[in-house]
């Protein structure tokens, strides 16, 4: 797998400009969702080799990552002539990057494609990396493939306008990034004024995360072994996600993922001995900054079955990765079903539902 060009730009046009000369093709398109159709393709429509670019827009937000969403995606693609030569570039957030890019990846088995990620959670985490898909049977990217994107353009300017939530949701990945990473960094984002936005800031510490993200997926790209790093908060998290989409209550990905770290961080302490000060500081920052999730006793058994659908699980057994201090990181660590019920329990405590 080719290692992907990643860029904090400078100026957007510039480094588009350059990506595009770098990815020759024929015909250009341009994926968006409902929201950046409005918000952020303006913007790049004024670049006059993108004024003819043909537009392929999907409704936003994870309810529409899915099959038939995709299948929308193939149909203009192919109704409007791309080719093996065409070039796809995803304009939004995580929903959009990892759908398009799975649509890229399978179309005439493969074009090229680039993301210019507009959300925080795209920006240090969606976009990076390569792996992309939809939802499917219920369950959180349960089809895609790892198909890097040629180029990935992060744009901080466009976070100025992101709302509160999404801005926590994204600010959730580079949580886990300085979980995995260190202790420097994981201090920092605890006692950056999430209040006051310094963007010159966030932007410096947008290019720490990724760089996490990147050093890691350069090590172990398909995620035989290190990556699993990166699911920290994922198993559990995951099962939050889907519950909620199937109740009808959707929550925002990242807001799953720091729910997930609460829980995958007292099974850490429990297990290989994460630090309780550690644990408790990042517990507060969390129920502080996200609130909780709401469940109780009798949903456990299926929070549990939809962490058996867990992609770094083996055989019948859930596999989580686990830290025994920040940067700290042992992958594949295994329970039974009453500590994970435990952890639910402490969960709930905790968090005060
Ligand atoms: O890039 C990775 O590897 C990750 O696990 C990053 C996650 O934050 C991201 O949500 C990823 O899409 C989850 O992948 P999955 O394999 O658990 O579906």
């Amino acid at each position: 797998m080719s290692k992907q060009e990643v860029i904090l730009c400078e100026s957007l046009e510039t480094s588009l400009d350059r990506a595009i000369k770098k990815c020759p093709h024929d015909k250009l398109f341009i994926l968006t969702d409902e929201h950046t159709q409005q918000l952020c393709l303006p913007a790049l429509k004024e670049i006059s080799y993108l004024k003819d670019a043909i537009e392929i827009c999907i409704g936003p937000e994870d309810v529409h990552k899915t099959l038939d969403t995709l299948a929308s995606v193939w149909m203009t693609l192919s109704e409007k002539g791309a080719t093996r030569h065409s070039l796809l570039i995803n304009l939004g957030g995580g929903m959009v990057t990892d759908l398009g890019g799975f649509a890229a990846a399978t179309f005439k088995r493969g074009i090229s494609y680039i993301n210019i990620p507009t959300t925080l959670l795209a920006m240090v985490d969606a976009s990076v990396g390569g792996k992309t898909g939809i939802n499917f049977n219920g369950l959180k990217n349960e089809i895609g493939s790892f198909a890097p994107a040629d180029c990935v353009l992060i744009e901080t300017e466009f976070l100025r306008s992101l709302d509160a939530h999404n801005f926590f949701s994204g600010y959730a990945e580079m949580l886990k990034h300085g979980l995995i990473s260190n202790k420097a960094h994981w201090a920092e984002l605890l006692n950056f004024d999430t209040s006051t936005i310094d963007y010159s800031y966030l932007k410096q510490l947008v290019g720490q995360s990724v760089q996490v993200k990147e050093d890691i997926v350069e090590q172990d790209p398909l995620e035989h072994g290190i990556r699993k790093a990166l699911n920290l908060g994922h198993t559990v998290g995951h099962a939050f996600e889907s519950l909620a989409l199937a109740e009808n209550r959707p929550v925002l990905h990242g807001y799953a993922v720091v729910w997930g770290i609460v829980c995958e961080l007292y099974l850490s302490h429990l297990k290989i001995g994460f630090p309780k000060n550690t644990m408790r500081q990042t517990i507060q920052f969390i129920k502080e900054n996200y609130g909780a999730f709401t469940f109780d006793c009798k949903q456990y058994e299926r929070l549990y079955a939809f962490m058996t659908h867990d992609k770094k699980n083996t055989s019948d057994t859930i596999n989580f990765t686990l830290l025994k201090d920040i940067g700290d990181i042992c992958i594949n660590q295994t329970t039974n079903k009453d500590t994970i019920f435990e952890m639910l329990d402490f969960y709930r405590e905790c968090m005060g539902i």
